[in-house]
């Protein structure tokens, strides 16, 4: 809890991940803070403390927020909105056919809040979006406030991971912060304080730029070294050693050079498409990030017939696909790469079972034809191959000899490069991974 700092009253329109997680931190910074969703079912649940999204830590701190009396819950974007005097704007952001950003989400709550803004208030968009939106935003607000008063717009984007949400939150790289009105920038920065990170005010369209120019480099340094591991596998390097060993210049740094599978969720995906896009719309061909995001597709077909080199044909052989949600640490499974290569072996005729601790569910419902279980026994009982695409702690973890005496043939193939090549050959494995000798 923060201590000489003026609370604020804040509204965030939107209870989804970053809603969620970002208004539950700064109800813990001492705010009050108030979660609209105009989905009535997820704040049903919120007010039953009852976390809709798997974000560990999160059910703790939202419980301990609602009985302090400072994070509530509601569906009425009327009643938040005029009770709070900065208003953050969480909504979804997903793509369109062909990459644009759907914006109807953010357009629409804008036009809510017009119709029930009663005074002067600040509006902060965290929500992903394209640059220009902050000013058409703001210009829609005003256009429409039914009362007069007026909004000042400005652009916080959010870097938040999902399975360290609250961390990152708490322990960010840096605040940004873009705004044409000093004053409301001042407002937000000091509403920040308490985290002490690295705060950087700029002009909103740079603001919305610096969100999708991030993403989209980290998107590039997977997609580079996935390249990198393809080399390796023809020249008989180890990706592991050459990314630690560029890693430690510290202009390339350790991170993000994890090659496997490619990258998936909700954000890379969608935010590169939509950068392709904002750079297509002024007549600019963003050649670097169109080979990343090709190179993060194939890089993912490339991998599922890898399984057909280790395992042979799969058309009626059982394969246990472990790790179902694109990362550990969450139950989401958008643009998961796992669904991708379930979709393939499928599609190729094998009998296919995915492990996850906590999506397997949900993964249940996006591909009927995929036999799903929370049991790692169950899926790697008979199975003919093990396939692992998401790095789960029970995964990284198996006993290796217990696995082996369960599956029928000890054979895997590793997207995630969990286990040492030579260390799998001594207990029996026939060891397939990303960017390692074959
Ligand atoms: N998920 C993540 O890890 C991160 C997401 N972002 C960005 O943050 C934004 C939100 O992402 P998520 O939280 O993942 O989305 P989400 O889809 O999980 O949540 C959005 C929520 O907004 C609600 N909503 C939509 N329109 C509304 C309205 N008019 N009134 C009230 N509620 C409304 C929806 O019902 C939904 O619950 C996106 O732009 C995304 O790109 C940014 C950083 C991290
Ligand atoms: O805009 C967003 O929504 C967020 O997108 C990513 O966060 P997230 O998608 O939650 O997860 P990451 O940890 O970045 O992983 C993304 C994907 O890249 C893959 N990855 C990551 C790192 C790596 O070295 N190699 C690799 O393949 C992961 O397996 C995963 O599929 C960014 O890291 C966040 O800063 C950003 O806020």
């Amino acid at each position: 809890m923060r201590e000489g700092i003026q609370a604020e009253k804040l509204a965030f329109i939107g209870a989804g991940y970053v809603g969620l997680v970002s208004g539950t931190c700064f109800a813990e910074l001492g705010n009050r803070v108030v979660c609209v969703d105009r989905d009535a079912d997820k704040i049903g649940l919120l007010r039953d403390s009852v976390i809709p999204i798997y974000e560990p830590g999160l059910e703790e701190l939202v419980r301990c927020n609602q009985a302090a009396g400072r994070l509530s819950f509601t569906t009425s974007i009327g009643d938040a909105v005029r009770e709070a005097d900065i208003v953050f704007l969480a909504v979804g952001t997903p793509p369109l056919e062909g990459g644009d950003v759907d914006l109807s989400q953010v357009r629409d709550a804008a036009r809510q809040i017009a119709e029930n803004i009663d005074a002067d208030k600040i509006v902060v968009i965290k929500s992903t979006v394209p640059v220009g939106t902050g000013r058409s935003i703001e210009r829609l607000i005003n256009e429409h406030s039914r009362s007069g008063a007026k909004v000042r717009v400005v652009s916080n984007p959010e870097f938040l991971r999902e399975g360290s949400a609250i961390h990152d939150t708490f322990h960010p790289d840096r605040i940004v912060i873009g705004c044409e009105d000093p004053e409301a920038g001042e407002r937000i920065r000091r509403l920040h304080e308490p985290l002490g990170a690295e705060t950087l005010i700029t002009g909103r369209e740079s603001a919305e730029l610096i969100k999708y120019a991030a993403n989209a480099f980290l998107a590039t340094k997977i997609s580079f070294i996935n390249e990198m591991a393809n080399i390796c596998e023809k020249v008989g390097a180890d990706i592991g050693m050459v990314a630690k060993g560029i890693g430690l210049d510290k202009r390339i740094g350790p991170h993000f050079l994890q090659a496997g599978v490619g990258y998936g969720g909700s954000c890379f995906p969608k935010d590169t498409r939509a950068q392709l896009r904002i750079a297509e719309d002024v007549d600019y061909e963003f050649r670097i990030l169109r080979a990343v995001i090709e190179v993060n597709r194939l890089q993912r077909l490339r991998f599922a017939q890898k399984i057909e080199r280790a395992a042979g044909p799969v058309e009626g052989k059982r394969i246990a696909v472990l790790g179902l949600a694109f990362k550990p640490e969450t139950d989401d499974l958008r643009d998961a790469p796992s669904l991708d290569v379930a979709d393939w072996l499928i599609r190729r005729g094998a009998d296919v079972i995915g492990y996850d601790p906590v999506a397997w569910a949900r993964a249940a419902q996006q591909i009927p034809e995929l036999a799903v279980t929370d049991s790692l026994e169950a899926a790697l009982r008979g199975a003919d191959a093990v396939v692992v695409v998401t790095q789960w702690e029970s995964i990284r973890r198996m006993d290796l000899d217990w696995a082996k005496s369960l599956v029928a043939r000890p054979i895997m193939i590793d997207g995630r490069n969990i286990w040492e090549p030579a260390e799998m050959a001594a207990k029996g494995w026939t060891y397939w991974s990303v960017g390692r000798p074959e």
